[in-house]
């Protein structure tokens, strides 16, 4: 127990700091006994947190008994009379930030509680303060200097703020000034980190947007603060968030600098999004921001860039999407219409060069590079040949060469899903060189599916074919409640017909990280990438493109993956409702290889791949009944659920160089509201299934399927 007269130096200690910042010593004392008695003469907790217990308390008070709160002011106001107008100014350590007190009045019945403790909070940290008491009213003096009306109570001088290291102050301004902004390009997001928040005082330092770690924090009667964080700094202009909080009023708040948000940004993108780009930068995505910010506000396509590289222009993405596959050259460069597009043939006629600089960022990106349409993406380079000759091209599309999830697609790529059943950590080198198949070989029933010579072996090929070709022959299952059929009924309003069952297919399982093999392992085909000649081109039938080898291709060769975005079926049923009926092309593929093992499936794991805006060239892959040349077969790379895996291409026979690619959809020609939308077959297979192509004289060949 603390000696009676340290007790009375506690009791003095907090009645004086109460009264320093304008309490009356009665109502501190009265509030302070009341306190004492409730905490059970618990000083550590009086204390602690710059008596914030105690402040709060005295705002109660204040709250309970407005009446006493309005005569406190009065009083205030004629105590204060001999000064007129105060300012409380506290510095700390001499050349310090201030705090500006508005015109005497300790506090406003308008300011929050809340706000008023951390206020009081801020002042009493500043130990060595000292208290000027100054002019009611408050000017816009110094550039960044924020004005503040009558009844504010206290004033940040911004510019003194301009490190990481100070403090969160709090104001609570009346009068809103724009403050002078030097520098006219600049681009501000205004980024509401808090919904319920508005009117928010904007103090902008001209230096700020220069100096990334820097950052204004002022704050206003909402109980808000705003931040102007200056983020980003280049030739095409600066770019600064400013965003407002409540949560953020507090001392323990500190503003992080860029390079932690640019980090946790990073993260919470890879979270969010589950795939990204290994080299994503949340810096170059302010930088694109800052570009398209300019291209978007100044319509113009002045020279930014020095560069040129071989394009042609295709039209925009949503034109497109909704209109033929192919459009003269001479039409495109009409949509292009300017001196950006004012290209000159190359010599060998079928290239056609832009200057790169004379493009806007927009207009670039919808472009196809003729000599390599994966722009660079895979390790081969895959040509736009036949039809460019003739000036047209393929519909714009953004290449990808990996799946990404669009949205609500779950896909849960971590490694603790990967149990020791699924990898072979204790394997090294090459896995199909050992005398017993590890564990990564279960799921082919105990045989690796691959060759030494990378190949498909010929037995799992051929059951692979026959289950395509064959269904009836092999085992399906039906879904008590299929999620085609469900999104017929939520999204279509069509009655759902029962499931029409979905074979139960074979997988191959490749090793992975945390298989302990080397990357070279002979059981990672897939995830290795393109490694074949490829071409896209035009067919000359009514395809439209196609894609074909320019070389020799062996049986149970890997050819491609199928790459598009993840989506949920019901976010397919969406988009196709939004675009199909424009459209002539389709580029969705179900995965619904392992719906049967699980009972009903959430919407969020009955998934699909769609390449219509995002893919890679199996987009160019058409369709024939039966008997394609490449079959589609289900990969299991980074997760065993099945619910997302990979849809790879391999050969189903030897293809020849320039023999189109083709594989079966697997299609029902019947099934209207199927999310792979029906089209007139011109497959020229014999086997054909379209119906309305036998209806067109070619009846003698019969069906044999199903
Ligand atoms: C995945 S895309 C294939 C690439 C497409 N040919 C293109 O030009 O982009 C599928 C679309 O191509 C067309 N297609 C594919 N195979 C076809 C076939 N056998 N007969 C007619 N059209 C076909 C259909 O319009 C279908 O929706």
């Amino acid at each position: 127990m603390a000696a009676p007269n340290a007790l009375e130096e506690r009791f003095n200690d907090a009645v004086r700091s109460m009264t320093s910042i304008g309490y009356r010593k009665e109502t501190v004392e009265r509030i302070l006994k009341k306190l004492l008695t409730v905490y059970g003469h618990n000083w550590v907790h009086i204390e602690a947190d710059n008596y914030t217990t105690l402040v709060n308390a005295l705002c109660d008070a204040d709250d309970k008994n407005p009446k006493e709160g309005q005569k406190k002011r009065a009083e205030k106001k004629n105590l204060d009379s001999d000064h007129h107008n105060k300012k409380i100014k506290i510095r700390e350590h001499g050349q310090k930030p201030k705090l500006i007190h508005g015109n005497g009045e300790r506090e406003s019945t308008e300011v929050p509680r809340q706000q008023k403790a951390e206020a009081t909070k801020t002042q009493l940290q500043k130990q060595s303060s000292q208290i000027v008491m100054k002019e009611p009213k408050v000017e816009m003096g110094l550039a960044g200097t924020i004005t503040v009306g009558e009844s504010s109570s206290y004033v940040l001088k911004s510019q003194e703020y301009l490190t990481s290291e100070t403090p969160l102050a709090v104001m609570y301004p009346k009068v809103l000034q724009p403050s002078s902004h030097n520098g006219h390009e600049d681009a501000h997001l205004i980024c509401a980190a808090d919904k319920k928040l508005k009117g928010v005082l904007v103090a902008h330092e001209g230096q700020m947007a220069n100096a990334c770690s820097s950052q204004a924090i002022v704050s206003c009667r909402d109980f808000s603060t705003k931040f102007e964080v200056p983020l980003f700094s280049s030739a095409q202009g600066k770019l600064s968030f400013s965003f407002n909080s409540s949560l953020a009023n507090g001392s323990d708040f500190h503003m992080p600098d860029v390079e932690s948000i640019c980090k946790a940004m990073e993260a919470r993108c890879l979270r969010t999004y589950k795939i990204l780009e290994p080299n994503f930068s949340f810096m170059k995505l302010l930088d694109d921001v800052c570009q398209c910010i300019l291209d978007l506000g100044s319509g113009s396509n002045e020279a930014r860039e020095r560069s040129s590289i071989q394009m042609l222009p295709v039209p925009s993405l949503q034109s497109d999407q909704n209109s033929s596959s192919h459009m003269p050259l001479s039409n495109l460069m009409r949509l292009g219409g300017n001196a950006a597009f004012s290209g000159r043939r190359l010599n060998n006629s079928s290239n056609m060069q832009v200057i790169q600089n004379q493009l806007p960022t927009s207009v670039k990106r919808q472009y196809h590079d003729v000599n390599d349409i994966t722009k660079g993406e895979e390790s081969v380079s895959i040509p736009i040949v036949s039809g460019v000759e003739d000036g047209v091209l393929p519909p714009p599309f953004y290449y990808i060469p990996h799946n990404t999830n669009f949205q609500d697609a779950y896909v849960n790529i971590s490694f603790a899903r990967i149990g020791d059943e699924n990898c072979c950590s204790d394997c090294f080198g090459d896995c199909l060189a050992e005398p017993l198949p590890c564990a990564c070989a279960t799921e082919t029933g105990g045989e690796f599916a691959y060759t030494r010579d990378g190949l498909l072996k010929e037995e799992f090929l051929d059951v692979l074919i026959s289950m395509r070709r064959e269904p009836l022959k092999h085992p399906h299952f039906y879904c008590t409640i299929c999620p085609i059929e469900r999104m017929k009924m939520e999204v279509n309003s069509v009655k759902p017909d029962a499931c029409k069952g979905h074979i139960i297919k074979k997988f191959i399982k490749e090793c992975w990280r945390k298989c302990g093999c080397s990357r070279n392992c002979g059981n990672r085909v897939v995830q290795r990438g393109i490694t074949r000649n490829l071409q896209v081109f035009m067919t000359p039938g009514k395809k439209g493109w196609g894609l074909r080898p320019s070389e020799k291709l062996p049986q149970g060769a890997f050819v491609c993956e199928y790459v598009g975005e993840i989506l949920t079926n019901t976010e397919l049923y969406e988009r196709n409702n939004q675009i199909t009926g424009k459209a002539k092309h389709t580029y969705p593929v179900t995965l619904d290889a392992d719906w049967g093992t699980e009972g009903v499936l959430k919407d969020e794991e009955a998934l699909c791949l769609d390449a219509t805006f995002y893919g890679n060239v199996a987009r160019f892959i058409n369709h024939r009944c039966f008997d394609g040349n490449i079959i589609d077969i289900p990969v299991e790379i980074e997760t065993p659920d099945h619910h997302y895996y990979h849809v790879a291409f391999f050969t189903t026979r030897e293809v020849d160089a320039f023999e189109e690619l083709t594989w079966d959809y697997g299609i029902d020609f019947d099934d209207v509201n199927h999310p792979v939308k029906a089209f007139k077959c011109y497959c020229g297979s014999k086997f054909c299934r379209d119906k309305s192509r036998i209806s067109r004289g070619s009846k003698s060949r019969a069906m044999v399927l199903q």
